[in-house]
């Protein structure tokens, strides 16, 4: 035998060998390389999954369920996985450590933009961080939220605040449903900041009542959310309904873009948001779809923060007694004005207690695994839709002594802030997706609030208790139309 012959025989015996251990080969890699489960959930039925076990307040659910599976849990939506954080540690993980993977925006098919130009130029709505997301969260800031730019508007807001406290004082001892006329106060603090004009009225319906129509229409569950598969059938009619409302929201500043795009010079005393986005050349409905985001972002967030705090502090008087006293030493007989905010620290411990306990947005916004990737020991696929529960952190007992108690004291010897860093409270989220209007959010409530309980009284109307007002989450929104809440607002003499 010569010796390429030899050669020949070992070569193919090692390929025989090597094709005889191929199977064990993939057996082992199996077995060592199998990727970390999906975080454990209830058991998921056939097709519908985990779909009726939310309710209608889903996070309140979620709270319960992750006592059950832990502060990661997955849950099956029809076709969709969706897994929930609801633990500081899950948070963290999330919102810092996998922040880039788990950026991404998860949005209903109700919301979504589906002209790619537009997608690429949605703020909240952005699928991606791209850089278009980056550059316009950039302008906003600039333009809104810097330290410069919230100074520029101190006396808008104030001044808007002082048109609201004007109306209230003609209502005196009517019944008056004062969370609308506040979300109107926002609505032109925001509408002022983008357009320098008013676009809500305290006595007319309008572009409040379709901002209310369009959250309502965004919030309720879409059937092609859960089997996209469903997406062109538009089952619900929910597309058509959520165009009309749209539709309706942007009519009402059409007119003011038409003019302003004629204008050489605005001729506006202070720089709005418009003039940044003429002057960058972004077309109509680039400018329709950033501003429509900011007004559903913005608006309904900080009303329903100043809700909670007034229905917080009729139900503990002791607490609005310590207020009031706060502002009057502070304040004196004069109008509550933005440079009194940092001298009042019961007031800002007030708004922190209202927002750890009833957070505007209990589970943040949707966000999505941009890429799969494995958190906690657990692996969390591409595209699921990921949620942090901020809600059940906020009256999680391992977290919080008495949590379920309005006690703003909590926050006055503490360090613990909602910018980002601390994550037992995130309000405003964290990472790349923290909330942009952060800074005027944390002024606008508290001097709306600061306002309301430094000049009116509040009483509830006679046939009512404040055991009625014992409300569960969201139920106010429902109140606010079915029954709204009326306070009777007294003006103190
Ligand atoms: C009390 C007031 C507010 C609270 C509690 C709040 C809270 C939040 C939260 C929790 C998120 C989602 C963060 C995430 O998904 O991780 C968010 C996003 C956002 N907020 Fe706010 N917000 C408030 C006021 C405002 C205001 C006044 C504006 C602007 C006018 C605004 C504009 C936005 C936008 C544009 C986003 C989407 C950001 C993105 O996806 O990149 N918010 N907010």
């Amino acid at each position: 035998m010569d010796s390429d012959t030899v050669t020949a025989d070992i070569s193919l015996s090692s390929f025989v060998y090597a094709l005889l251990l191929l199977p064990f080969l993939l057996i082992l890699k199996h077995i060592f390389l199998k990727p970390p489960p999906l975080p454990p959930g209830p058991y998921p039925w056939p097709i519908i999954g985990n779909l009726l076990q939310l309710g209608k307040n889903p996070h309140v659910k979620l709270a319960s369920l992750a006592k059950l599976h832990g502060p990661l849990m997955s849950l099956r939506l029809g076709t969709q996985l969706m897994v929930v954080a609801s633990s500081p540690a899950a948070a963290l993980e999330v919102l810092k450590t996998h922040d880039r993977t788990l950026s991404g925006r998860y949005v209903s098919s109700s919301l979504s933009v589906k002209d790619p130009k537009l997608n690429h130029l949605s703020l909240a709505f952005a699928k991606e961080c791209t850089n278009n997301w980056k550059n316009l969260r950039t302008i906003c800031r600039t333009e809104m939220f810097s330290g410069k730019a919230m100074e520029s508007h101190v006396e808008l807001r104030e001044r808007k605040v002082m048109e609201l406290v004007e109306f209230l004082a003609t209502k005196e001892g009517e019944v008056v449903k004062v969370m609308d006329l506040v979300f109107t106060t926002i609505c032109n603090i925001l509408s002022n900041t983008f357009f320098s004009m008013d676009l809500c009225d305290f006595e007319r319906e309008g572009l409040k009542d379709f901002i209310y129509r369009a959250a309502e229409l965004g919030a309720t569950p879409n059937l092609s959310d859960f089997y996209p598969i469903l997406d062109g059938l538009n089952l619900h009619g929910s597309k058509k309904k959520s165009k009309e409302a749209l539709g309706r929201i942007l009519a009402t500043w059409e007119g003011t873009l038409k003019e302003r795009r004629k204008q050489k010079n605005p001729g506006s005393s202070h720089r709005d948001l418009l003039e940044a986005f003429l002057e960058i050349r972004f077309e109509d409905d680039q400018i329709n779809q950033v501003i429509l985001e900011l007004f559903s972002a913005g608006a309904d967030t900080s009303t329903l923060t100043i809700e909670w705090a007034i229905t917080q502090l009729i139900r503990n008087p002791d607490v609005m007694y310590k207020l009031r006293d706060e502002l009057t030493k502070i304040i004196g007989e004069s109008p509550v004005r933005e440079s009194h905010l940092p001298h009042l620290p019961y007031l800002q411990a007030c708004v922190k207690e209202t927002l750890r306990l009833h957070p505007p947005a209990p589970l943040l916004l949707p966000h999505r695994a941009m890429e799969t990737c494995q958190v906690m020991g657990y692996t969390i696929p591409k595209d699921s839709q990921v949620f942090v529960n901020i809600w059940a952190m906020g009256r999680d007992p391992k977290v919080w002594d008495d949590p379920l108690s309005f006690t703003p004291e909590r926050f006055l010897d503490s360090k613990l802030e909602f910018k980002g860093n601390d994550f037992e409270y995130i309000p405003f989220g964290a990472g790349r997706r923290i909330c942009p209007g952060m800074a005027l959010g944390a002024r606008q409530v508290p001097l709306v609030l600061a306002t309301l309980v430094h000049l009116f009284d509040w009483s509830l109307p006679d046939n009512m208790d404040s055991a009625q007002i014992d409300m569960e989450e969201w139920l106010v929104i429902t109140l606010r139309k079915e029954n709204p809440l009326r306070l009777v607002p007294k003006v103190r003499k």
